[in-house]
């Protein structure tokens, strides 16, 4: 039985084209990220891969992904769950800010710290420990169970939300997550063995 969940990132939105910090704001997607979901489709595709069921976000930006998505692999009308739980990292305060002005304001260091280290939130929002604890109980009660049936699972949604995922599946610790970058509208493609564990792993690059 093959277990796959397959994770991808929004293509590019219009406050990733303007470098804005981005959160919980609902921007759409630009003309490239809705090429780069459609690319995303189209190479899932060709690896023949078909969903059982869709996970997205409360955002439009990774549902339309998703629809995108599902579009481009022949399946317009599959279930499609959309949940907060895997909304991207709330960034409270910095939300609406160009991240150049930022680091011009607080310097490169807090902001890297902000942006990649594993528990120092920004002002008012979430660290990315606060992300992995709403998105690693749903994905344990509600993502995991269908997998683990055997359901082939895609989830479309953010990349700190992905991150708190990739960091779990992949083991990544709160050394190394900093390492961690996803790239918009590239899918990532698991395997999992029969103890929920990661069998396999490959990005859909290019
Ligand atoms: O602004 C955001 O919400 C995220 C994703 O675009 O940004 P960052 O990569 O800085 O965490």
């Amino acid at each position: 039985m093959d277990r796959l969940l397959v994770l991808a990132r929004h293509g590019q939105s219009e406050w990733n084209l303007k470098n804005l910090f981005t959160g919980w704001k609902d921007p759409g997607l630009t003309d490239l990220g809705i090429e780069e979901a459609r690319n995303a489709g189209r190479r899932l595709k060709e690896m023949g891969v078909q969903f059982d069921v869709a996970f997205t976000s409360d955002l439009s930006r990774a549902q339309r992904t998703c629809k995108l998505i599902l579009e481009e692999i022949g399946q317009p009308n599959l279930k499609t769950i959309a949940d907060q739980a895997l909304n991207e990292r709330d960034y409270g305060d910095l939300a609406g800010l160009n991240k150049d002005d930022a680091r011009a304001r607080w310097g490169e260091e807090q902001v890297h710290l902000w942006r990649r280290s594993y528990d120092v939130p920004p002002p008012g929002g979430e660290s990315l420990k606060d992300t992995v604890a709403r998105v690693l109980p749903y994905y344990i009660r509600d993502i995991l169970p269908r997998v683990m049936r055997g359901e082939r699972v895609l989830v479309a949604a953010h990349g700190n939300s992905l991150r708190a995922l990739v960091m779990v599946l992949d083991g990544l610790t709160s050394e190394t997550i900093p390492g961690l970058e996803l790239a918009t509208g590239i899918p990532l493609v698991y395997k999992l063995n029969e103890d929920t564990t990661v069998a396999s792993k490959k990005v859909l690059e290019g």
